[in-house]
């Protein structure tokens, strides 16, 4: 059997008392760039902090390249994009020391930071165009450039599989067109990818699969949904009144109803 990055059967969480993800099955091997779709408050980010074992099942199972969440230890082979929040939270951290942190989990207590960690650090504000803010606090700089950070963090970290709930969310057309060529580099070189998005944008062309959460369930696993008319244009608000189509046909309103 070949390796899994994420392995989840009948996965479900409960938040006080209330199910919030429902028996969810999905499994993504190395290479893939799945797109994590659906409306809001479906169940997407509580999907991907499930799949990191940061959210505990109530019940089923989910493994990290083999290994329940609670006994895995190379987490330097993944990297997480947290929805946007703020960064450096109030220690007044710099851009430089926020994507530092990113190089943690490949260090170890005796070798410290090394001509490797620094040279990662400084590719990655490279690719998301912050070198000349390195010494800058994170909170001044502004929330897209906060999120571009939080992606420089986990490209230092250069793991083989990315974890990113809605990178693009408020981040302008050209920084989600950086992205999508950044994303399009790793995945040429064998790198796994699962984003939450409510646009697939310059994205769109990355991505091999979609996966769309509806209540708490997968309602669509396969083909990667091709928004068309309205649902294309560039900053469309994806709020639908229309349903999220199940597993075959096109998908072309992948949002769902919203609550
Ligand atoms: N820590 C929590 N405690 C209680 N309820 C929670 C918690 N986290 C999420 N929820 C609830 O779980 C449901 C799913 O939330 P989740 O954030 O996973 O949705 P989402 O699909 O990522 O939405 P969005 O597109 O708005 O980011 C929501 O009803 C939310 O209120």
């Amino acid at each position: 059997m070949s390796e899994t990055a994420f392995a989840m059967t009948g996965g479900q969480v409960t938040f006080d008392g209330k199910p919030i993800l429902r028996g969810v099955d999905l499994t993504v091997r190395p290479g893939e760039v799945v797109a994590l779709l659906g409306a809001n408050g479906s169940g997407k980010s509580t999907l991907v902090r499930a799949l990191l074992g940061l959210t505990p099942l109530s019940g089923g199972q989910t493994l990290l390249y083999g290994t329940p969440p609670a006994r895995f230890r190379d987490w330097w082979r993944i990297g997480y994009v947290p929805q946007r929040l703020q960064v450096g939270g109030g220690v007044p951290a710099t851009v430089g020391e926020v994507v530092a942190s990113g190089r943690i989990a490949r260090q170890s207590r005796l070798r410290r930071t090394s001509q490797a960690d620094r040279a990662a650090v400084a590719e990655a504000l490279e690719a998301v165009r912050l070198s000349d803010r390195a010494g800058d606090p994170v909170q001044s700089l502004s929330g897209g450039q906060q999120q571009r950070v939080l992606i420089a963090r986990a490209l230092a970290g250069q793991p083989d599989t990315y974890v990113m709930d809605e990178p693009t969310a408020g981040v302008d057309a050209g920084t989600q067109q950086l992205l999508a060529d950044t994303l399009a580099g790793l995945v040429r070189g064998g790198k796994t990818v699962v984003l939450v998005v409510h646009e697939l944008g310059p994205l769109e062309p990355i991505i091999t699969r979609g996966v769309v959460i509806r209540e708490g369930r997968v309602a669509h696993d396969g083909r990667p949904p091709r928004p068309e008319g309205e649902c294309a244009r560039p900053g469309h608000e994806h709020v639908h009144p229309h349903a999220a189509e199940t597993t075959a046909g096109p998908l072309t309103g992948w949002q769902g109803d919203p609550r």
